[in-house]
C-alpha cells in the first residue's frame, strides 16, 4: 500500500536525467504535491567516464543483445551513485537512457530498473515514464512539457510562452498560461523540433576529438553553407504536423551533407540546422509566443543563442531570465512527473504527445 506521506500534500523528490547527448546524470531535487513545485539548490552531475561513453555509444540504436546488457549495467551503477546522495527524499523520478526510439514501430526503449534502484537505496522510485503513453498511441515524448506548464504558471506569465529544450535532440513546448491545468484542451502544444547538439557533438569528435563545439568557438569561425542548409530543410519530418519526436540518429546523415566542407564551415552550417529547425518548429504553434526561454546545454552556444535571436520574432532568452535552473529542469521534470504518477495524475495528453487520452506514464516500485 502507498505510504500515506506520498498521496497527499508536497513531498521532497529527486528526479534524474541521463540525457541523448550521453555526457552524464543530472539529479535535482524539489519540493512538489505534483500540481505546483518549489526548485531546490540540491542538486548534482555524475558524468560518464569516455570508457562509459564508448559502451552507451554502442549501444544507441539496438534493442537487445550484449551492448544493450553493457548499456544497462552502466546506467543502473552510474544512477546508483548519483541517488545515493539523494536517499532522505520521499521519492525518486528514474528516467534511465533512452538507447532506441520507434513509437510508431518498436517502440521505445530506455534502460535502468527502478525496483532494483528502489530496492538497493530503499525509496519508491517511479520509472518506466514513456511506455503507457506509447501503448495508447502516443509518441512517448517529449514529456517535459507537464513540467514547463507549471513553470510558467510559476513564473506568472500573461502571454504564451515557449520552453525551448536544446539538448542532443531540440523540443518546444508552447504553453498557454491563461489555462488553469496543463490537461486542459488548448494549454499546452509540445514536439521535437529536429536536431539540436547531437550532430554537431558527432561532426566535432569525429573531425577533432573534442566532444562539443565550446563556446561555439568552431561554429564562429565558419560560414555557413546555405545549399547544405536548404537540403536539410526539405526533410519531411519538419511539415509533419506535431505531436512528432524523434531518436537521437534520426537525422545522422545530415553530417552527409557537410561532409566536404571545412571543419569550421561544417560546424557552422550544422549550427545553423538546429537553428533553422526550431524557426521551422514556430510555425506549428497555435499563436506566437511573446517569449522563448531556452534550456539545456545549447543555450550555453552562443552561436547558436544568436542566430534564434535573429530568425525569431520575439526575445530569446536562456531560462535563468525567469529565475530557473536550465542545467537541471529536465531532472527536476522527471520528480514532478513522478510525483504526478503516485497521485494519479496525467503527464501526457494528445497535446503533448497525441496520446489518444490522458495519460500518467510510469511504474511505481515500493522497496519491500
Ligand atoms: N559551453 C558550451 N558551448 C557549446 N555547447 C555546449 C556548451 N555547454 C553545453 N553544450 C552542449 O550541450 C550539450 C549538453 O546538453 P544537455 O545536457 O541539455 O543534453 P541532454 O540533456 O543530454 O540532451 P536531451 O535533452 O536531448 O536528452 C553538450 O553535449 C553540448 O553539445
Ligand atoms: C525518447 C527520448 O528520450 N526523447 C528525449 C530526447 O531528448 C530531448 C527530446 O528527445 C525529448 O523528446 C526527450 O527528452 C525530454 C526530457 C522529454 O521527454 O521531454
Amino acid at each position: 500500500m502507498l505510504k500515506a506521506k506520498l498521496s497527499k500534500g508536497p513531498i521532497r523528490v529527486a528526479g534524474a536525467m541521463s540525457g541523448t547527448s550521453l555526457d552524464g546524470v543530472d539529479v535535482a531535487v524539489i519540493e512538489t504535491d505534483g500540481v505546483t513545485f518549489e526548485a531546490t539548490d540540491r542538486h548534482a552531475f555524475r558524468p560518464y567516464s569516455s570508457r562509459e561513453q564508448e559502451v552507451l555509444r554502442a549501444a544507441l540504436g539496438k534493442w537487445t543483445g550484449d551492448e544493450v546488457d553493457a548499456a544497462a549495467k552502466v546506467i543502473q551503477e552510474a544512477h546508483l551513485e548519483a541517488f545515493s546522495a539523494f536517499t532522505d527524499c520521499d521519492l525518486f523520478g528514474f528516467h534511465g537512457q533512452t538507447l532506441s526510439h520507434e513509437p510508431r514501430g518498436r517502440g521505445t526503449l530506455q534502460v535502468g530498473d527502478g525496483l532494483a534502484l528502489a530496492e538497493a537505496l530503499s525509496v519508491p522510485t517511479v520509472w518506466d515514464f514513456r511506455s503507457a503513453d506509447i501503448k495508447l498511441g502516443g509518441e512517448g515524448a517529449p514529456l517535459a512539457p507537464f513540467f514547463h506548464f507549471a513553470c510558467a504558471r510559476k513564473i506568472e506569465c500573461d502571454h504564451p510562452v515557449v520552453f525551448l529544450n536544446l539538448g542532443g535532440v531540440g523540443n518546444i513546448t508552447w504553453v498557454n498560461p491563461q489555462c488553469e491545468f496543463a490537461e486542459e484542451e488548448g494549454a499546452l502544444l509540445a514536439f521535437d523540433t529536429g536536431p539540436a547538439n547531437a550532430p554537431i557533438n558527432d561532426f566535432m569528435l569525429a573531425q577533432t576529438g573534442q566532444p562539443f563545439d565550446k563556446d561555439g568557438a568552431k561554429a564562429r569561425k565558419g560560414t555557413v553553407e546555405t545549399g547544405a542548409l536548404e537540403l536539410f530543410l526539405q526533410e519531411v519530418y519538419f511539415t509533419r504536423v506535431p505531436p512528432k519526436s524523434l531518436d537521437r540518429n534520426d537525422f545522422s546523415e545530415m553530417i552527409g551533407l557537410v561532409s566536404e566542407l571545412s571543419t569550421p564551415d561544417a560546424v557552422a552550417t550544422l549550427t545553423a540546422m538546429s537553428a533553422a529547425a526550431v524557426v521551422q518548429g514556430m510555425d506549428h504553434c497555435p499563436e506566437p509566443p511573446s517569449q522563448v526561454f531556452v534550456t539545456g546545454g545549447g543555450r550555453h552556444n552562443p552561436v547558436l543563442m544568436e542566430m534564434l535571436t535573429v530568425s525569431l520574432d520575439c526575445p530569446v532568452a536562456p531560462i535563468e531570465a525567469c529565475g530557473l535552473n536550465g542545467d537541471m529542469l529536465e531532472a527536476q521534470a522527471f520528480a514532478y512527473l513522478a510525483t504526478r504518477v503516485v497521485r494519479g495524475l496525467p503527464t501526457s495528453s494528445p497535446a503533448t504527445t497525441g496520446v489518444m487520452a490522458l495519460v500518467g506514464g510510469g511504474t511505481l516500485s515500493e522497496p519491500t
